[in-house]
């Protein structure tokens, strides 16, 4: 596929919980934006020493406006420049990349649980809103951790019913996405879920033999398949087998690779 880039405008930056940012772009880049789960490979402004782009995951996109919508927490060097970017600033994006959430696993009236922790929450958002037209009903289990990080409450609540875990017991229920999971005994036609490593181990062991996505947000480099920096290994698989998270993923069916 050929690849694509452009220069969005920023049209909105707002800090949506601690440290976390909502950021609205625009441009005709967006009108190749439509598949869940998919990434934008962002550079975060025009020095020199921060070329490295960072992955964000689309939470949102508005096709009419040609406006996409990210959601990213400011931890390290390269998103806090990002955050200190004003409105009416052009930035450069590579994408949309990747393989996103599969939406056809979902058939109508089924039952999809949403699982997401943290900065894996946002790409959840949208591929919520698009379940949700085609049918499906959605209930989202979503862990932070710890009330002053909890985001887009509201907007996953629109799309069924919403059940927050912090891990500081500060909000929500106390402990992880999977006590709640346990405590409320939610089950599920389809799980997709999104956020760090051992929240996705802990559901892998769970659900290896249902129908359940996972995407992973772990290791980036070139973003395109160019650079071997995502590499990860397939389970069960011969030595040399292997999968690229910028390519093959970041969206692996529950137990294809080794986390
Ligand atoms: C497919 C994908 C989707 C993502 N979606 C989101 C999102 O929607 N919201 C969000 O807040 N974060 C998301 N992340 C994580 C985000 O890319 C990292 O938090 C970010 O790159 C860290 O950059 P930094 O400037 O804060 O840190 P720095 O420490 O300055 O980063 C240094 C380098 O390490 C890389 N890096 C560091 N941490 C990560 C990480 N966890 N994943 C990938 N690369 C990393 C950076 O890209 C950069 O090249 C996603 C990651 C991937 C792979
Ligand atoms: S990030 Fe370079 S090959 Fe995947």
């Amino acid at each position: 596929m050929r690849k694509k880039q452009g220069r969005l405008t920023i049209v909105k930056q707002t800090e949506v919980a601690r440290d976390s940012y909502e950021l609205v772009l625009e441009g005709e880049l967006v009108k190749h934006m439509s598949q869940p789960g998919q990434f934008l490979h962002v550079r975060v402004d025009e020095s020199e020493d921060l070329l490295l782009r960072r992955p964000i995951s689309i939470a949102n996109i508005d096709p009419e406006k040609e406006q996409v919508t990210m959601i990213y927490r400011a931890g390290g060097a390269g998103t806090k420049r990002l955050a200190a970017q004003r409105v009416g600033t052009e930035v450069d994006v590579l994408g949309p990349l990747g393989q996103g959430f599969p939406l056809e696993e979902a058939k109508r009236g089924e039952e999809v649980l949403l699982v997401g922790g943290g900065i894996g929450v946002p790409p959840l958002y949208y591929l919520g809103r698009r379940l949700v037209e085609n049918g499906a009903r959605v209930t989202s289990v979503l862990g932070f951790a710890s009330q002053a990080d909890v985001f887009y409450e509201q907007p996953f609540k629109q799309l069924g019913n919403v059940h927050i875990a912090t891990a500081d017991g500060s909000y929500g229920a106390p402990g992880f996405v999977t006590d709640v999971i346990s405590q409320q005994s939610l089950d599920f036609d389809v799980l997709y879920s999104c956020g760090p490593t051992p929240m996705l181990k802990a559901l892998t062991a769970r659900y290896r033999e249902r129908r359940a996505f996972i995407s992973l947000e772990e290791r980036m480099g070139c973003g395109v398949g160019a650079c071997f920096a995502c590499v990860c290994h397939v389970e069960n698989g011969q030595a040399h087998e292997y999968r690229k998270i910028c390519t093959d993923g970041p969206v692996f069916p529950v137990g294809e690779v080794v986390l």
